[in-house]
This record gives C-alpha cells, structure tokens and sequence, in this order.
C-alpha cells in the first residue's frame, strides 16, 4: 500500500524522527529521515514540522527582522500577510480568493464569528434569541459561545450534532457545529445544516479545527456563512500558528466585528477617531498580526502545492480502515471499542479507541515510540496525517498496542 501511495513522496518534506538538530542556518534543511520511529500520529493535535520552515523563519528573522527592520512592513509585505496567507488556505477549505484572514486564535475566531452571526440573523429577524452548539463541542467552543450568548441576549442550547438539523427553530439565531468532533473523529454533517439553517432563517458558524488539511471542505459551495480553524494540526504551522477566519462573500459588508481593531479599519494609517471597517477579509483583523508565526505557517503551507484533497482524503480513509484492521488483527478481542464512525462518509482523519485504563495505556505507547494522544475519560486518539503518515506507520502502530494491551 505504501508502494502504491501517490502521496508518498511527501513524507520527505517533513521532519519526522530522530534527525539532527535544527537551525543550521545555511543548511535551511535537515538531514532525512534514517529510521522510521517514532511513529507520529499525533498530527491532529500538532502538524510535524516542514523541512523548509526553520531556512524560512532563519530569513525572516536575521534578514527581515534584523536588517530591514520597519521597513519589512511592506517590503517584506508583513502588513498584507493575513489577506496573503488566508489566500493560501482558501483552495485548501474550498474558498475564493478574498474570503479567509488569518490572525489570532480559534477561540478569538469563535467569538468574532458567533457574536457576528448573531448580530446578522437578528437583523433579519429581531426575535431570535437561541444559539445551538453541538453538545460534543471542543470547551473552547462552548465557553465562548455561551459568553456570546450573554453579550448578544441569546440563550445557549448544546444539542448533540446528528439532531442539530431537528432542533433549529424559528428562534434560533446561530448555530456553531465542529466538523470532525475533536474526541471521536465523527464527521459531521455541513451541507445538510448549513441548508437546513438557512431554510430556517438561521446562520451557521463551523469550526474545521479537524477536517481543515485533512478532508475536502467546500465552505463556497455550501454556502457557509462563518467558518473558522487552527492551522497548527494538519496545516502544520507550528505551535500556536494562528488561526483563520472565512466570511461568506455575500455576508461581506454585513460582517460587523465585535472586535474592530485598528488593523480592521479601512485606513488604519489615518488614525482616525471614529471606526470604519475595511472592505473584505481584513474586516476580519484585530491588532498588530503575529508575523514570526504567520510567516512560518505561509511557509509550511507550500507542502501544499500539486497535492489534490481527494488524494489526502481517499489516503485518509484507506489509512483508518487499514488501521482498524490492524487493530482488530493484533489487539486481544473486546480490549478496545472504535469510537470513530465505519462509515466513510461520518469520519474524519482520525481514529479514536475507547481501551480501560487509557491514560497508562498511552503512556505505554508513548514509551514505546508510537504517539498519539489521551482523552479523557477513556479514548486513545491516533491522528493520521496523509501527508506523512504510511501504512506501514499504523500497521506497526496497532502491533504495539496489541503488544502493550496484552
Ligand atoms: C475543535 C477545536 N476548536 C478549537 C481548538 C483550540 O482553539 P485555540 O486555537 O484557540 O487554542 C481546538 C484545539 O485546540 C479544537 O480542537
Ligand atoms: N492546541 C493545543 C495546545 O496548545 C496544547 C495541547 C494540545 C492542543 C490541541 O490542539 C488539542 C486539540 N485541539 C484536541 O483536539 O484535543
């Protein structure tokens, strides 16, 4: 399978083992990959790194940075990176050009857009007052939404993600769904909603936490209203990357930021008193932009390049059900439970084993070079990232969890 794997190629632009060190900086590159452990599957959580990213941030900083200094606001074109770099993602979420900013983090992109969506669908119709969340929302999500349904006079309602569709009502103003739910890797259903809320008069607001990078989004053709996404897990920007925001293109001018920043302003230059927001995805910035984190995301975002999503995605699917039948072939029967969907069409890019003791058991495959991740109470969490995940990765992956469960 690995032999056959038209993106197997790719594996090589990442730092993936025990290479070594980083930043020899006339080198910009590591040294490939010598051995294939440890076995990261924990891409859903933090991308690995691009190869080209330390040359890159070396450049920016000691070149732009330390030479240029001030300059480089627009000679090294730092004030137009968010617009440049939303740019970037937007084939990758299926966006046109114009709609996607990047800045801050998800959970401020959660808030600018909730709050957003509020203020739009209340415009429509002045008596809607609930915002829905899907009840297995990521906490970030659900703390701010529930804040913004204090400041926007909204009450919040969690309403588990198959029944969303159901619970709109004629009073629901906002409804704010995780595509791929963090825990289980369930995929959730974006055409049906977004249709459905604005059959309803609703707005939608999705978080692509998970399925951005890792499965075909078509936020335009669905006709999203909000959407918003980290780009540090399978977008690979880094620690702390920061996030982006898309606003429909019809939504546009109606977009009024419940936090208008100076960089949001149509002249931010002109320093003036009163507020007018800029035209397009600037309206979406806040303040000063993160630019050593922007910078290094619109550099590991060139791994992009000639890679088709539905290689990634058909990879991704092929690469779950080669490794839950690893799983099923080398781990003692009943000692796990696959909380991630069989079906195709309900699955991220991630699979999700509910196993007693879970926490020591991760510990375990930690300690022996497989890493994925805990989640309370009980799931063990294993990212696959097609970019570089192999198969023989997971296959190897699920014999040590036999071995470790055993
Ligand atoms: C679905 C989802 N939303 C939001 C976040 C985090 O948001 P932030 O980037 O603000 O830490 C995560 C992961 O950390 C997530 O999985
Ligand atoms: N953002 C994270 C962080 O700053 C530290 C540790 C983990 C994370 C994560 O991204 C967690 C992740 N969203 C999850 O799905 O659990």
């Amino acid at each position: 399978m690995d032999a056959d794997d038209v993106l197997a190629a790719k594996r090589a632009e990442f730092v993936l083992d025990g290479a070594p060190p980083l930043a020899p900086p006339e080198a910009h590159a590591v040294a490939p990959p010598r051995t294939p452990r440890p076995v990261y599957l924990d891409g859903n959580s933090l991308g690995a790194l691009p190869r080209t990213v330390p040359g890159r941030l070396h450049e920016v900083v000691t070149r732009e940075w330390g030479r240029l200094r001030i300059r480089s606001w627009s000679e090294s074109g730092w004030w137009t990176a968010p617009e440049r770099v939303g740019d970037r993602i937007a084939p990758l979420v299926g966006a046109g050009p114009g709609r996607v900013v990047v800045g801050d983090s998800t959970s401020v992109n959660v808030f600018k857009a909730v709050v957003a969506a509020v203020r739009i669908a209340q415009q429509d119709a002045p008596g809607r007052d609930e915002l829905l969340v899907d009840a297995a929302t990521f906490p970030t999500d659900g703390y701010i939404a529930a804040s913004a349904a204090r400041l926007t006079g909204c009450t919040l309602r969690p309403v588990p993600a198959p029944e969303l569709r159901e619970a709109i009502g004629p009073r629901t103003a906002v409804v704010l769904v995780n595509h791929v739910d963090y825990r289980t890797g369930r995929l959730h259903d974006l055409p049906g909603t977004t249709a459905t809320a604005h059959q309803r008069g609703a707005r939608v607001v999705w978080d692509l936490c998970h399925s951005a990078g890792a499965l075909p989004v078509e936020l335009d053709a669905h006709e999203v209203d909000f959407a918003v996404g980290c780009t540090y897990k399978y977008l690979n920007g880094g620690p702390g990357a920061p996030a982006f925001l898309y606003v429909r293109e019809e939504l546009r001018s109606r977009f009024d930021s419940p936090l208008p920043g100076w960089n949001s302003h149509a002249e931010p230059f002109a320093m003036a008193a009163d507020y007018v927001p800029a035209d397009g995805a600037a309206r979406g910035r806040v303040g000063t932009p993160d630019i050593l984190s922007l910078l290094a995301l619109e550099e590991a975002l060139t791994v992009w390049d000639g890679v088709e999503l539905a290689e990634v995605r058909a990879k991704s699917l092929a690469l779950s059900d080669f490794f839950l039948r690893c799983v099923a072939a080398y781990v003692p029967a009943g000692r796990v439970e696959s909380l991630t969907p069989g079906a195709h069409g309900e699955r991220g890019s991630q699979v999700t084993l509910r196993c007693a003791g879970a926490g020591e058991v991760m510990e375990a495959l930690i300690a022996r070079e497989v890493v994925g991740d805990f989640r309370q109470p009980d799931a063990l969490r294993f990212g696959l990232t097609p970019l570089y995940t192999s198969f023989a990765d997971v296959a190897h992956a699920a014999r040590v969890l036999g071995e470790v469960v055993a």
